[in-house]
């Protein structure tokens, strides 16, 4: 099969690139390189530099797919610079989805987010719970579910939502790495790399258990495995919205102290203010990934993706 993965210079899309190479289809990365990296693009793949407002340009009814990963995604961000997102992810995605009508491409897999849901009434979250975001970045994405189904019920259009909740770890050569550094991992592990002075926690005054947010991180190439799935549960005018997570959540602080012994090294940790647009906990249900798609977990121990990732560190700093 052929697809076009939008995003894939990036961390999640070079991942779920190089899966579908090994899985022997063919794969063009359509990115514009905001936040990623031209080597971070999987050999084998063709690489377009453009971007998805423009993917009329490109796409033609030779593809069997999209799968769109490219977006601005940065809750923090979104919070002081709205605009961004609004234009990014939802115009972007509108321009997408236009230009998938007009070539004839009858699949999609969208990158959705946990940050759809804010502050959850019940953990674990299922898909059934309201969907009230606290970021612009989760309401940009909401509204593209939204469009999303739009399109499967009136065009026909063959479509998955996966909501990924923290994505973390690394495969192979591909890794976590944003410049500068956003993401709480890959930063704790800057700190033990001794690149950085200290981790900041932005907050300890949340309602958890020692007072940090609690996040459910999911291994990258467990999420990979999830979106090749997807693309065969995917129904014609069926829109399908899954959770991806491993439903045991874990705080800011846990996150540091499980660096600190993987690493053998010291991490100092300074408390910060709270960063806007955080919920408290966000921990899924995936029981509809299991069922629906067959999907089955298999890297969950917080350890062991965090010792990928600091694998993955170890492995760009050399390369600096
Ligand atoms: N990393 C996570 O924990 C997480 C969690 C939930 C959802 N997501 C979603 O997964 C997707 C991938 O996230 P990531 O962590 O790999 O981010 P990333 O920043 O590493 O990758 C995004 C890629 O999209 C590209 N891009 C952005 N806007 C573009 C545009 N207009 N045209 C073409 N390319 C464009 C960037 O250059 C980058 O390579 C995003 O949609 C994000 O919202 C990520
Ligand atoms: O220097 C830092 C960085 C982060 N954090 C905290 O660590 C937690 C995780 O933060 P990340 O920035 O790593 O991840 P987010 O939970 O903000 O967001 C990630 O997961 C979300 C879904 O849960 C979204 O989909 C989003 O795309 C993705 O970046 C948050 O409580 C954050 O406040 C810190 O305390 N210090």
């Amino acid at each position: 099969m052929k697809y076009l993965v939008t995003g894939g210079a990036g961390y999640v899309g070079s991942v779920v690139a190089q899966h579908l190479l090994e899985a022997g289809h063919e794969v063009t990365v359509l990115d514009n390189l905001t936040t990623g990296f031209r080597e971070g693009v999987p050999a084998g793949a063709t690489f377009i530099e453009g971007d998805i407002r423009d993917a009329a340009k490109w796409l033609d009814a030779s593809y069997d797919g999209v799968l769109h990963f490219a977006a601005s995604s940065q809750v923090g961000e979104s919070v002081v610079r709205p605009e961004k997102y609004w234009d990014n992810n939802v115009a972007g995605s509108l321009a997408l989805l236009g230009a998938m009508r007009d070539a004839g491409v009858p699949k999609l897999v969208f990158s959705s987010t946990a940050a759809t849901y804010g502050e959850p009434e019940q953990v674990p979250i299922r898909e059934t719970a309201p969907t009230r975001p606290t970021s612009p970045y989760g309401a940009s994405k909401l509204a593209v579910d939204h469009m999303i189904t739009g399109e499967a019920g009136a065009h026909g259009l063959a479509a998955v939502s996966l909501r990924y909740f923290n994505v973390a770890g690394a495969y192979g050569a591909h890794g976590e790495r944003h410049d500068p550094e956003s993401h709480l991992i890959p930063l704790v592990l800057q700190v033990a790399q001794g690149r950085r002075e200290s981790i900041s926690v932005f907050g300890d005054d949340y309602p958890t258990p020692d007072g940090t947010c609690v996040r459910d991180y999911i291994h990258v190439a467990d999420l990979a495995e999830a979106h090749l799935l997807a693309l065969t549960a995917a129904r014609p005018g069926e829109h399908l919205i899954c959770n991806l997570g491993n439903g045991e959540g874990f705080s800011v602080r846990e996150v540091i102290e499980t660096v600190r012994r993987v690493t053998g090294h010291p991490v100092p940790e300074v408390v910060a203010p709270r960063r806007g647009g955080d919920p408290a906990v966000l921990v899924a249900s995936a029981d509809t990934a299991r069922e629906k798609l067959g999907w089955n977990p298999s890297r969950a121990d917080l350890a062991g993706i965090v010792a990928d990732a600091w694998e993955f560190a170890q492995h760009i700093s050399r390369e600096r």
